[in-house]
């Protein structure tokens, strides 16, 4: 399988503060779901936003897609070809309608208006979410808005998927909602997750971030995939107080 990204030895310091990455090393392979984790503060979130270019190390190489990338037009093709799902869904999300915010990217990516409103309807659909179409963005909840963010990511098709702390603040039901979109998807994942138990459900490898370097950390055993398919029973499209069933959940 081929790399898709190799950090070696990368460091970062934010201006005044400690350094939050001394030596941090990752090598990402096609197709793999690998999950980050390591305490609050550890430096994950900065690690994910080194990897598309939204940070500069001070030092160490990162080479994506087989290319070296050191300035920022370097990264432009990272950043079609892997997709950041932020933290904070309100870093994501800034289009007044969903439909508007799961367009912005292909639209931004070149695709035509009619192109990328089929793009929003695929997505939506792919996620269970073609309810949400014209809601008002910011009247969303928190998990709600988690979702959509992925959305907005998802519509560019990109070869990897960064999620950082997808399942943050979401319910029990959601939680498996989204574990069952993210099972199946065809992308290689990265997923930083406090979680667990999402980790076991997901990843194939588990790496710990401490004093700004990572380390292995052996994987729970996982669960069967035909399993967590089957393991959420959520409520119906409109039901309040759940998100609706995702279009895949039938697959065997
Ligand atoms: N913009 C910033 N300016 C200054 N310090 C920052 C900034 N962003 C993050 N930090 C600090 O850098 C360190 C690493 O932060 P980061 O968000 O990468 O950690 P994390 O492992 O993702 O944490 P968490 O698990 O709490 O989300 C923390 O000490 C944080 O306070």
């Amino acid at each position: 399988m081929p790399t898709l990204f190799e950090l070696s030895d990368i460091h970062f310091a934010y201006p005044g503060r400690p350094p939050a990455l001394a030596g941090a090393s990752l090598t990402v392979t096609a197709g793999e779901r690998l999950a980050l984790t390591g305490a609050n503060g550890a430096g994950k979130s900065t690690l994910l936003q080194i990897m598309v270019g939204l940070l500069t190390p001070s030092a160490g190489h990162v080479v994506a897609f087989d290319q070296p990338r050191r300035r920022e037009a370097d990264f432009h093709e990272v950043r079609r070809r892997a997709g950041l799902v932020f933290q904070d869904p309100d870093d994501q999300l800034f289009c007044p309608t969903v439909a508007e915010d799961v367009a912005f990217g292909p639209l931004n990516l070149g695709m035509d208006r009619a192109a990328a409103e089929h793009r929003v309807r695929e997505t939506l659909d792919q996620l269970g979410l073609s309810t949400f179409r014209d809601r008002i963005t910011h009247q969303l909840s928190g998990g709600e808005k988690r979702l959509v963010s992925l959305a907005a990511v998802l519509a560019m098709k990109p070869d990897v998927l960064l999620l950082d702390e997808p399942s943050n603040g979401l319910d029990e039901p959601t939680t498996e909602h989204l574990v069952t979109i993210l099972d199946n998807l065809p992308q290689t994942l990265i997923l930083v997750s406090h979680d667990p138990h999402f980790r076991t459900r997901l990843a194939t490898r588990t790496l710990t971030l401490t004093h700004g370097q990572l380390t292995p950390t052996p994987n729970r055993p996982r669960r069967g995939s035909h399993e967590q398919r089957g393991a959420a029973p959520l409520n119906p499209a409109g039901e309040a107080g759940g998100l609706p069933r995702p279009h895949h959940e039938s697959k065997p």
